[in-house]
């Protein structure tokens, strides 16, 4: 399982949990402006918007997960599995490998208009990276400080909708995440008022009791109502070290330990890492399983006009910080 969203300060920021129960290899990666990309059906595109990110190497081609661009777009693929079905390569149309897709849309759309755009051409193909790593069964969040969106490639084709909550997990559709939202529209961040019976005395007997029923397991649909209220309900200040806590804070209300969903026999999903970027300073902040300090890396740190991909491995292992 998988969890994204958004979150606006005084700057915005988007980021992911990545739950699965092992991890392909990932590296935050810089692809600066000049990097050449081979699109399998699109041909060269030498030079474009630089990206940040997280992704899997693999031979030199950034496999991103999450990632966003210097204009401040924001892109993240999380696990659609059952329902994702992608197209054939058909002559005369932009046929875009979904392993293409991240680097597609950040190489050349500077908002989630431009991208709108783009995507009424776009026929989201099949074709795999390679044997080893074949085609992921994903649907995407993308988001800039005025919008989101959620795409899904479906048998029926592909959707575009609004995201007004500004969040994703995985399955069901998008439709019926946001359609499952109504069952939550009584909860409150407030003591609750007793709209039950006016003949009975309630004792609201402990804090936080306008918000039960908010589901805590780790469903997808679940974890959609939990991560929407965190959020949409989320107060902090708009500095950037309050805003980056508190966004950490928001993907924590979905936080995957092990041992609480397992996929196998002794095999567990865990939240591999959790990221948050601020889109407008180019700023990749992580946490990992077993790193809850946040290590962050400023894409415009580096020289963004270089050639090569810029590569930083995860920092792995609890930095405990002793005081005595
Ligand atoms: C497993 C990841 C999604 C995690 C997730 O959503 N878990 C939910 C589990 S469940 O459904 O709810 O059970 C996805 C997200 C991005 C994916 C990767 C990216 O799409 C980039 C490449 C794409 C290649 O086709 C396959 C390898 C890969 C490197 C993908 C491996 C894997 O499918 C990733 C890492």
């Amino acid at each position: 399982m998988c969890t994204a969203a958004t979150y606006k300060t005084q700057d915005f920021y988007f980021g992911r949990t990545l739950d699965y129960e092992f991890s392909y290899g990932d590296e935050i990666t810089i692809t600066p402006r000049n990097y050449p990309f081979y699109f399998r059906h699109m041909g060269e595109v030498i030079s474009h918007y630089a990206i940040i990110g997280m992704a899997h190497v693999a031979g030199d081609y950034p496999l991103y997960y999450d990632a966003v661009n210097e204009k401040g777009l924001a892109m993240a693929g999380l696990n659609f599995v059952g329902n994702a079905v992608y197209q054939e390569a058909e002559e005369g149309r932009e046929n875009v490998a979904q392993f293409e897709f991240i680097p597609w849309i950040l190489s050349k759309c500077a908002s989630v208009k431009e991208t709108r755009e783009v995507l009424n051409k776009i026929n989201l193909v099949g074709t795999p990276f390679s044997e080893q790593l074949p085609s992921a069964q994903l649907h995407w969040i993308i988001a800039d400080e005025n919008e989101a969106i959620t795409v899904e490639c479906m048998k029926d084709g592909m959707h575009i909708y609004d995201n007004p909550v500004g969040v994703l997990t995985n399955n069901p559709p998008f439709e019926q995440q946001m359609f499952q939202l109504n069952n939550y529209v009584g909860l409150s961040p407030k003591q609750p008022e007793n709209r039950f019976s006016d003949k009975l005395n309630f004792n609201a007997y402990s804090r936080g009791m306008g918000a039960l029923g908010l589901p805590g397991d780790l469903s997808s649909a679940s974890r959609f109502a939990k991560v929407a209220f965190t959020k949409m309900n989320s107060f902090s200040g708009t500095s950037e070290k309050e805003s980056v806590s508190q966004f950490f804070h928001i993907l924590g209300s979905v936080d995957q330990q092990r041992g609480c969903c397992e996929v196998a026999d002794g095999k567990f999903e865990i939240t591999l890492y959790t990221s948050c970027c601020n889109t407008n300073k180019g700023i990749y902040y992580y946490t990992t399983y077993e790193n809850h300090q946040i290590s962050a890396v400023d894409m415009f740190g580096e020289n963004l006009n270089e050639k090569e991909l810029i590569k930083y491995p995860l920092i792995k292992g609890e930095q405990i910080y002793w005081q005595n």
